[in-house]
């Protein structure tokens, strides 16, 4: 009987889960997606319980379309938007208030008080990240000020919090196990990624009891098992875990120091493999633990950028300059250069290394002769320009020269795109045969918990190129294309309405 290794990718707008093979191929995907919620302007919340939905309705799509028993399942991986969070009674197991999603802006005003106590250094020293509302830590203060009576009942040990990976462990076992991993408990401003473990001065400051957090593990290991009733009779070992980002990472086989992988989906998220280094950023980059995997923890380097295939979705719903987002190579196409037109597309501010949230988009160098050709291919090329600024942020700050770029996302089915991105770093840029590496990475990961698959060498033999682009522009002329997008970032970001 052959056995596969089911993948959960809990994201943003929708849940998948994936068969993998002993390969490393995909014998078969389902996929649902879910309800956003935008109470007010730049809140962004989800209904955990239509998130444990969908996860559940994907996983019992995915065996029935494979037409695979659930004793065929060696193990189950999870992977997980992160940072997004819920809190929930531990008495009845129901959340007390929709999670709050990565992306929602709620926590902005306890931010800038935090910061206004000049606790920023204090929070960057212990989590290498930075009082955003994008992390974890302010929105569980914030749940806990205002839902009625949850401060009381948090300091009665009434309550718990888990990011997503945490929340499906904990529905996917019978509500026995309250764990998560290292790579997501290290976005939650709450986790010391030094002394890994919780921070006792940041939960005091956040007012966040200790007893609501989960245990932290290891992102290779048996955590439980799924209870037998979800899985007509069987149990099976969730074995494997991480946050999405990180899981690319290892799901594109980034495993020794300097690989780095960049993901071109609504938003791009670089990561530098820095190994057992914690390399601190004065560039505006993120510290985070990429993994604890053979009894030991690995850390990387993260550039987030907020807006990348997004741009793209813009020109096609927004602007209708175009039909499809693939429609966008073509047209693009149509020029051999944008004649001097940026795009920057800070619709929501910028993130690394600028991290300016009152930034807005803004578009430099339109002529009498600018075509919508030029527009396009602008707006596509400031999907490279955006990496190329947090390339140049991680090679200053670690000291490692970027010899390589492996490339996954939507985006990079766009080979104008990924030949321009070679261009302008000036390195090879490699897109893998299996695009869907984030659900891969946490394949390997329960894999490997379940010897499934031995180790990461023989990981890295199931890693291989489609296609790659090799640098073919000359570097004064990706110099001088670089330092126009400088100035137009730097002209967009003086624009304060
Ligand atoms: N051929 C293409 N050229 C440029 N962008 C593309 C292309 N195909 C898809 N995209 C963009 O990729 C994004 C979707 O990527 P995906 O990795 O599925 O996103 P996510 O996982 O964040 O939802 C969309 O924003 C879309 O506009
Ligand atoms: O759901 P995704 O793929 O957009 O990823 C979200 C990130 O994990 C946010 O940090």
């Amino acid at each position: 009987m052959e056995k596969y290794i089911l993948s959960i990718d809990q994201g943003t707008t929708s849940s998948r889960a994936m068969l993998f093979n002993h390969g490393g191929e995909i014998v078969e995907t389902a996929q649902r997606e879910f309800e956003q919620y935008f109470p007010k302007p730049g809140w962004v919340e989800h209904d955990a319980n239509e998130i444990w939905t969908s996860v559940l309705a994907c996983m019992a799509d995915v065996l029935t379309k494979a037409d695979v028993e659930a004793e065929q399942i060696a193990g189950i991986g999870i992977t997980n938007q992160r940072e997004t969070t819920v809190v929930w009674d531990r008495n009845t197991g129901k959340p007390i208030h929709k999670a709050i999603v990565w992306q929602s802006r709620q926590t902005q005003q306890i931010c800038n008080e935090l910061r206004e106590q000049g606790l920023n250094d204090t929070f960057r020293d212990k989590t290498g990240l930075l009082l955003d509302p994008y992390f974890s830590g302010t929105k569980v203060k914030w749940i806990l000020d205002h839902v009625d009576g949850a401060r009381e009942k948090a300091e009665n040990d009434e309550l718990m919090f888990g990011t997503i990976d945490t929340w499906l462990v904990y529905k996917l076992s019978g509500k026995k196990e309250h764990v998560t991993d290292y790579s997501n408990a290290s976005r939650t401003l709450m986790y010391n990624i030094y002394d890994l473990e919780w921070d006792e001065e940041l939960l005091d400051i956040l007012g966040v009891p200790k007893s609501m957090l989960p245990e932290v593990k290891p992102s290779s290991e048996v955590y439980g098992h799924t209870v037998d009733y979800h899985f007509f009779g069987s149990s099976i070992p969730i074995a494997g875990m991480a946050g999405d980002q990180q899981a690319a990472l290892f799901g594109q086989a980034c495993f020794e120091k300097g690989m780095a992988k960049n993901t071109y989906g609504t938003g791009g998220f670089m990561l530098m493999n820095t190994a057992e280094e914690a390399v601190r950023s004065d560039q505006g980059l993120l510290t985070t633990l990429a993994w604890g995997v053979d009894g030991k923890v690995e850390y990387a380097l993260e550039g987030s950028i907020f807006v990348s295939g997004s741009a793209i979705q813009w020109l096609r719903d927004g602007l209708n300059l175009i039909e499809s987002s693939k429609q966008s190579e073509s047209i693009a196409g149509e020029v051999d250069s944008t004649e001097g037109v940026y795009v920057v597309p800070a619709f929501v501010g910028l993130g690394t290394p600028y991290w300016d949230s009152e930034a807005r988009g803004a578009v430099f160098g339109l002529t009498r002769g600018t075509k919508k050709s030029h527009f396009v291919r602008a707006t596509l090329e400031s999907l490279a320009y955006q990496a190329k600024d947090v390339v140049d942020a991680m090679v200053e700050d670690s000291g490692i020269e970027l010899k390589k770029l492996r490339v996954d996302g939507g985006a990079v089915k766009n080979d104008l795109l990924m030949q321009f991105q070679s261009d302008l770093l000036n390195v090879p840029v490699e897109r893998p045969k299996i695009n869907e590496t984030t659900a891969l990475g946490a394949a390997y990961l329960a894999g490997l918990a379940v010897d499934f698959w031995k180790d990461r060498k023989e990981i890295s033999k199931q890693w291989y190129v489609e296609k790659d682009f090799d640098p073919q522009m000359n570097e004064e002329k990706s110099a001088e294309l670089y330092e126009g997008w400088q100035k137009a970032v730097e002209a967009a970001r003086v624009f304060k309405l």
